[in-house]
């Protein structure tokens, strides 16, 4: 907290926070950052500040590439401690420590911890950083956008869901086509996902999850846009770990009709930029979270339709799923039934009686994968965890 505080000075110093002058650092060279978004994927326009405060355009590359950096990394600490204010205890990314030179704060010079990630969800974030970028490098948000004129349209992915929870008189199912997990491992050897998506369909399915990242689940794009091409009606998840209004785009271009977004990684301001991008695109947001903490801060949101309680913590891989109980008790529960959010209970749930146990929770919808892709018939798969057939026919 103390240090929370003492860095509010140079905080303020941001001119994308605050115009105030920068007053604790020495005269380095000032730099303007205009932030277009709160990922901080900023474009910097450089200028040098003469001591009589008249503005040049640097000449000079080399001071300015280094104050660059040095602007660069201190966004990204300071980043780092607008999440820990919200109880993020993800780090965006790693602490590298200090640029050469770097004359700034003495707290962020401490904080150096070497950059080891302090749980697999934080590691995946950095990794998702680093993948972000090149996947930038090689496709511009421009070139996204032009392939939007050529996607798919979106789908109702909650309107799948009601009418899913309306018909069987249980939650809407999102089955997700899963190849492995770092929990788990491989969960199927012979993963043709197009074959399991049809049978989710086929059993009774309302909507479907695919997991993207290729690094940690083994999934990938191609999965996504193969199952949505072959002609799969069921309303498609990106199951990602969206750190970037990029990806927003690139999972639309790519036929998605629902993204994830995880509180546990993402600030309350992105998550409301994101939420705001997705209604342009017609994408909807599941928006993913594990305690009161993160519930609380979610609901605090304007136009959040669709929350997913994980009972899987992502940071120890602790699997409860009371949790989705506790965090519907009392008041919240109250005020999801006020603002008819959906909610979705989500993970290590494998029978029917853990599915009456989150219905009487209060869900109206679940995420399975572990149960049902690993069976030889995922769409048995899905009778057995309903305990009938719940499909159409
Ligand atoms: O396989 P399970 O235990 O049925 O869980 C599915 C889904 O909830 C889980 O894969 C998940 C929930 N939130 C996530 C975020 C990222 C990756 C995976 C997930």
């Amino acid at each position: 907290m103390e240090a929370l505080a003492s860095l509010k000075a140079p905080f303020q110093a941001l001119p994308s926070f605050s115009s105030s002058p920068r007053t604790s650092f020495p005269p380095t060279p000032r730099i303007h950052i205009s932030r277009r978004n709160p990922s901080f994927n900023f474009s910097v326009r450089a200028q040098m500040e003469s001591s009589d405060g008249s503005a040049a355009t640097a000449t000079s590359i080399e001071p300015v590439e280094e104050v660059l950096k040095i602007k660069e990394w201190e966004v990204g600490m300071f980043q780092n401690e607008v999440a820990a204010s919200q109880g993020i205890r993800i780090r965006r990314r790693p602490p590298t420590g200090p640029p050469l030179h770097y004359v700034g704060p003495f707290e962020f010079r401490l904080q150096n911890e070497g950059n080891t990630p302090r749980n697999i969800l934080e590691e995946i974030v950095w990794n998702k950083d680093v993948e972000v970028s090149k996947f930038k490098e090689r496709k511009p948000l421009v070139a996204v956008k032009k392939d939007l004129d050529n996607a798919p349209p979106a789908r109702d992915f909650i309107g799948a869901l009601r009418a899913a929870n309306e018909r069987t008189g249980l939650p809407g199912l999102i089955a997700e086509v899963k190849k492995a997990s770092p929990s788990r491992g491989i969960l199927r050897e012979d993963f043709d996902p197009v074959e399991i998506a049809q049978a989710y369909e086929k059993g009774g399915a309302a909507c479907l999850s695919v997991l993207t990242d290729e690094k940690y689940f083994k999934g990938s794009f191609e999965n996504l846009e193969a199952i949505r091409k072959a002609g799969v009606k069921c309303p498609l998840l990106c199951k990602e770990f969206i750190i970037d209004a990029w990806q927003l785009y690139y999972a639309r271009s790519k036929g998605a009709d629902a993204v994830l977004l995880i509180a546990a990684v993402l600030p309350d301001l992105d998550i409301k930029y994101m939420v705001k991008i997705c209604k342009l695109l017609g994408l909807t947001t599941l928006v993913e979270v594990h305690d009161e903490r993160e519930f609380d801060r979610v609901l605090g949101i304007e136009g959040i339709e669709l929350i997913g309680i994980n009972n899987r913590n992502l940071e120890t891989f602790e699997l409860d799923i009371s949790i989705t109980k506790k965090l519907l008790e009392g008041e919240r529960g109250k005020i999801i039934r006020e603002k008819n959010i959906i909610i979705v209970g989500e993970s290590g749930l494998f029978t029917p009686d853990d599915i009456a146990y989150v219905q009487e929770a209060g869900v109206k919808a679940v995420l399975v994968g572990e149960s049902i892709v690993k069976q030889s018939d995922p769409g048995k798969g899905i009778s057995n965890l309903f305990g009938k057939d719940i499909s159409q026919s």
